[in-house]
């Protein structure tokens, strides 16, 4: 009787055992790469999702290298995480702060090299920063037009060029950046930040073909409308500030629930994020299979709008 018992409890652990390990295996590839000591470079981190992207990396165990143009900014940033009770599974480090302006080539390429000495490499570099824009083309200058282009477009991908080189030599690292539903469609009287979003996917998608062998992933991020200060920040057709919270804006999603989802696509080396509702994901795929009736919506939109400015 013992005999049988023992023979047949064998099996019975050794399959026991072997499903745990499977599970452990499945809960860790859903989970994705561990953020635990990874070195994180964020920009745009003194404020709206850049600031809450910092707070949830810093609360997985990253090492960040917070990015911004002000400096006392981004260290109110540094106090308010050191000072912040995180989750207790992990070590939690002291970020770091690089002060540029992304504008600015020279700056940019001295920021890098600024970056590389924190830790002396990069695990993933987060594209954030960027500004928005309100108006209507005939009344926009093109300087404006242009000063979009440098920093949502010309600036992120000058630090991507130039942070690159550390990571294809270690065979190492992870591109992601934050664009915009309006990446994938252009909606009236933004014109400026449409265009530069849109050219910001083309990049990465590029870069995501060009670089995939080398094991470095690139994830571009598609947020609709997400409750932060873009808005207020946008630049108008003259260069001025717009300065207004927009409804579409105060009404969007919480950037907490952005930035955990950013946290999520990095660690599942996701390619391709949309993190948006209904409407803006449909308009989506009208614009590809069905473009006659998005145009066509589109110009009822920009109408529309127009009349109501004009009431
Ligand atoms: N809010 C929204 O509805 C949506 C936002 N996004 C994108 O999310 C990203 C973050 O924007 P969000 O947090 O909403 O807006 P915020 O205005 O709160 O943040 C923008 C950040 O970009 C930085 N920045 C702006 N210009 C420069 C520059 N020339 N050089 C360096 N840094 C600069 C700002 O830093 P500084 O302290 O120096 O001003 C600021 O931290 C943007 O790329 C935006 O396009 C995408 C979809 C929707
Ligand atoms: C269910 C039927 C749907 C039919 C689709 C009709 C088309 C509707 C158009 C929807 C447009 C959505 C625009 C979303 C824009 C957006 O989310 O932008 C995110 C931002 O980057 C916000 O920046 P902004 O400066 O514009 O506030």
């Amino acid at each position: 009787m013992e005999r049988i018992m023992g023979g047949g409890m064998l099996p019975l652990v050794l399959t026991s055992v072997g499903v745990l390990l499977l599970y452990r295996i499945l809960v860790r590839l859903r989970r994705g790469t561990p953020m635990h000591g990874a070195v994180v470079v964020i920009t745009g981190a003194s404020s709206g999702l850049g600031k809450e992207c910092a707070r949830v990396f810093h609360a997985a165990g990253a090492r960040l290298v917070l990015c911004g143009r002000d400096a006392a900014r981004l260290q109110e940033v540094v106090q308010e995480l050191s000072g912040s009770s995180t989750d207790i599974q992990h070590q939690t480090f002291t970020p770091n702060t690089v002060v540029f302006n992304l504008v600015r080539a020279d700056s940019v390429e001295k920021a890098a090299q600024e970056i590389l000495k924190c830790y002396g490499h990069i695990d993933v570099l987060i594209n954030n920063a960027g500004i928005s824009y309100r108006g209507n083309i005939l009344d926009t200058h093109i300087s404006v037009q242009r000063d979009v282009m440098e920093t949502n477009y010309f600036g992120p991908i000058a630090l991507t060029q130039a942070l690159l080189p550390s990571m294809v030599q270690r065979r190492s690292g992870h591109i992601v950046v934050i664009s915009s539903v309006q990446g994938k469609i252009a909606i009236p009287y933004r014109s400026a930040y449409a265009a530069s979003k849109h050219a910001t996917q083309a990049y990465f998608d590029c870069l995501r073909a060009e670089i995939g062998h080398l094991g470095i992933p690139v994830t571009v991020i598609s947020p609709g409308y997400i409750r932060t200060n873009l808005s207020v920040n946008a630049v108008t057709g003259d260069g001025s500030k717009y300065g207004v919270l927009d409804k579409t804006t105060a009404s969007g999603w919480d950037p907490r629930d952005v930035a955990d989802a950013v946290l999520k696509a990095v660690r599942q080396k996701s390619k391709d994020v949309v993190l948006a509702g209904t409407v803006p994901t449909v308009a989506i795929y009208l614009r590809t299979l069905w473009p006659a009736l998005f145009f066509k919506l589109m110009s009822s939109r920009a109408r529309k709008e127009q009349k109501h400015k004009d009431e």
